[in-house]
């Protein structure tokens, strides 16, 4: 892999340095270890200003979770960076753009901890349809409920999920075991599971539903989605559910909503502005409620979900690092690629410009090398093509194609 952009020299995998932040899992670690990397510093929370700006400034790759920024200005100033892990599912926090155009491929676990959020929100609709967060605070400070009133079953009550994903899905699938309807919304036409129906809007939804639950990413589109008319479209007495991201529901407008009683009760993973270690502390207008049941956004905080998703972004890694794979890559073009026992792999990123393929092609040819293997992807801004060769490449091969214009990085796999 490169030293430095747009280097060429590959580096032992001992003197690679990875840099893990935000405590993920020690199945990362395990992997890269068993894989032959070993400058590995693994940090417990996340770091921001220049604390983080030093602890990546020599990094070649990069993990994190849904906590650290990874700005354009933060990346610019980590010059050796490869590749980034996000050890979760949003990809929100990173300059997705900015990281395409300096040659850095995001990877991320689209999967691993959906099912464990699934679970958090399927218990929180039982909690709050029985208003127990209310009973359990009253009970805490000495006090003594026992009553029906505002207690619900759930069975036969409507469900509204927003974002029908690999979450919403999931989310729709148990709670119709539990004998609940469920409607959605969703940007997308979605594939209905069971007897799940899609709504036309989120309006639609916000009517019909005795709980709504979030799961959409964090998008321009999604930020303040919930706001005063949408908690107010809610209908009286329901329940709001956000395992999504902070910034989608107005904290304000809903505080007002649970003063006023018009939602009876919230259950709330995510806020706009998050602690970043346990040692910090936590400031919410919604502490003040009782029927809010407040979580520290642990939606996808299982062992089984952090296990696998340390495996699988550290996988992803090692793969790009190794054998130059984009596949799964959110930000870049995805290039499948076979093994390359005895041949060179020579990995060229580029900003796409007319003619960029023909003169590397013609630089190769006048040396007289052979190309054994060639894969390319583009997509607007930047193209990526691997080339194989036969045996070891040439220093000279590898000098013109690091110099031609428009190059981004480009490195060879011995
Ligand atoms: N609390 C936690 O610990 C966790 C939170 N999350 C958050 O949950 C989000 C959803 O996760 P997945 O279900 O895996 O994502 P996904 O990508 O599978 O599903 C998101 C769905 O939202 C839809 N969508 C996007 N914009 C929309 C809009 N404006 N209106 C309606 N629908 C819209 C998409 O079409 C898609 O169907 C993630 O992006 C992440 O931010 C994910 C994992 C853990
Ligand atoms: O997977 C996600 O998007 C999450 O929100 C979970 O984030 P975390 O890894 O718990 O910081």
């Amino acid at each position: 892999m490169t030293d430095r952009p747009p280097g060429r020299v590959s580096l032992p995998k001992d003197r690679i340095r990875v840099v893990l932040l935000e405590g993920i899992h020690p199945s990362a670690l395990d992997l890269l270890r068993t894989e032959g990397y070993t400058q590995i510093a693994a940090v417990p929370r996340a770091l921001a200003g220049a604390d983080l700006v030093d602890a990546i400034a020599d990094a070649h790759f990069v993990g994190i979770r849904s906590r650290t920024q990874l700005t354009a200005e933060v990346l610019e100033h980590a010059p050796r960076l490869v590749a980034v892990g996000a050890f979760c599912i949003g990809t929100d926090q990173v300059d997705l753009a900015a990281a395409m155009r300096r040659g850095i491929p995001v990877f991320n676990a689209p999967f691993s901890n959906t099912r464990s959020v699934a679970e958090l929100v399927l218990a929180e609709i039982v909690m709050l349809m029985r208003g127990i967060p209310y009973k359990n605070a009253v009970l805490h400070r000495g006090g003594w409920v026992k009553s029906a009133e505002g207690s619900r079953e759930v069975r036969g009550k409507t469900l509204g999920i927003v974002g029908y994903g690999h979450i919403g899905t999931q989310v729709g699938v148990l709670a119709e075991h539990l004998g609940m309807q469920v409607v959605f919304a969703d940007i997308e036409t979605r594939l209905p599971l069971g007897n799940a129906r899609q709504l036309p809007s989120l309006a639609a939804v916000l009517d019909a539903a005795d709980v709504v639950t979030l799961h959409v990413p964090d998008t321009d589109a999604t930020r303040g989605m919930v706001d005063a008319a949408a908690l107010a479209r809610m209908r009286p007495g329901s329940h709001l559910i956000n395992a999504s991201r902070g910034k989608v529901v107005d904290i304000d407008a809903l505080a007002q909503a649970l003063r006023s009683g018009h939602v009876a009760g919230a259950a709330i993973d995510v806020f706009p502005a998050e602690p970043k270690g346990n040692d910090a502390r936590f400031a919410s207008p919604l502490v003040e409620f009782d029927n809010v049941l407040l979580t520290p956004h642990i939606g996808g905080s299982t062992q089984e979900a952090q296990e696998n998703i340390g495996r699988e972004v550290a996988a992803k890694l090692v793969r790009y690092s190794d054998n130059g794979s984009t596949v799964t890559a959110v930000n870049f073009p995805e290039v499948a690629l076979p093994e390359h026992t005895g041949r060179s792999r020579l990995l060229h990123i580029h900003r796409n410009v007319p003619g960029i393929l023909a003169r590397i092609n013609e630089r190769f040819s006048s040396a007289g090398i052979n190309i054994a293997g060639q894969y390319l992807r583009t997509n607007e801004e930047v193209g990526y093509v691997v080339i194989d060769v036969d045996g070891t490449a040439p220093q000279e091969a590898l000098d013109h194609l690091c110099g031609i214009p428009g190059t981004i990085r480009c490195r060879v796999l011995y």
